[in-house]
């Protein structure tokens, strides 16, 4: 058998896609065929460190959060990152994946906090590193915890696990005549506008010489053959 691309890599799990069918929340058969593919990736050697939304639990209480000052709302945004943290750590206990997770806001009867040189032996010793309450901070996302955890922790690259198959021209969740690239520069998905993720981790990837594969968290098989290196979804590169 053929070996994995990557040794290390940051996957960023969409929250939104834990839903499933539901309106919100964590769907129990959704979250169990995400962490079988993770755990496939992982009993191949591959060091995973993965990044969880909270679009899922965020969006179920976003209606109650409106007139809210940001900040506040960002901090639930984040909390939401840290339930969505410990049900995934749980899903992968049951597979027997040992995983530990790390918060970057401070809650420490519940979770550890971050400390890089602890993630780093970790991911040494096999174990899958989740890392909760995005960059600590409001008026960012988990895309750009995604990108700064993923440079911290030196990964090859970061996936980004959605509900899209990868970039296209415009949404193709609005747009019927979206074409999907291949591949593409940071530089022309940032000048595009390509919202599919946020401007600020398509620049600290381009920075850090970090690409991002962009593709589909409910396309069966896709992690495995995004982390074998075989053709799916999109890259971004420098
Ligand atoms: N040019 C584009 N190409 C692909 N998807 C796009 C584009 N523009 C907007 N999108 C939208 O971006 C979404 C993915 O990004 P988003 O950050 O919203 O979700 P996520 O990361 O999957 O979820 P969460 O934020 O809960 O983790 C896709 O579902 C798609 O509808
Ligand atoms: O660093 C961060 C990460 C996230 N937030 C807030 O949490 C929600 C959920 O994250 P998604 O990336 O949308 O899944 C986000 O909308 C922010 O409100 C944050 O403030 N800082």
């Amino acid at each position: 058998m053929s070996k994995p691309a990557y040794k290390r890599v940051l996957l960023k799990l969409s929250g939104e896609a834990l839903m499933g069918d539901d309106p919100y929340g964590i769907n129990r058969g959704t979250i169990e065929r995400m962490v079988a593919d993770v755990a496939e990736v992982a009993k191949l050697g591959v060091e995973l460190a993965i990044v969880i939304g909270g679009g899922n639990i965020f969006r179920g209480v976003a209606p109650g959060a409106q007139g809210m000052d940001r900040a506040t709302a960002d901090y639930m945004g984040m909390l939401a990152t840290v339930m969505n943290a410990l049900a995934l750590a749980d899903a992968m206990r049951h597979v027997g994946i040992t995983a530990r997770v790390m918060s970057a806001i401070g809650i420490e009867q519940v979770v550890e906090p971050y400390v890089r040189p602890k993630a780093l032996q970790y991911l040494e010793e096999g174990k899958v590193v989740v890392f909760a309450a995005g960059t600590g901070n409001p008026f960012f996302t988990t895309d750009t915890a995604a990108a700064l955890r993923g440079s911290e922790m030196s990964a090859e690259i970061v996936l980004k696990a959605t509900k899209v198959d990868g970039v296209y021209t415009a949404d193709p969740k609005k747009d019927a005549n979206a074409t999907l690239y291949s591949s593409i520069t940071f530089d022309e998905a940032i000048a595009k506008h390509l919202q599919v993720m946020d401007a600020t981790a398509f620049a600290l990837c381009r920075d850090q010489k970090l690409p991002i594969k962009v593709f589909s968290i409910t396309k069966p098989g896709a992690l495995m053959r995004v982390i074998m290196g075989e053709d799916e979804g999109t890259l971004v590169h420098v």
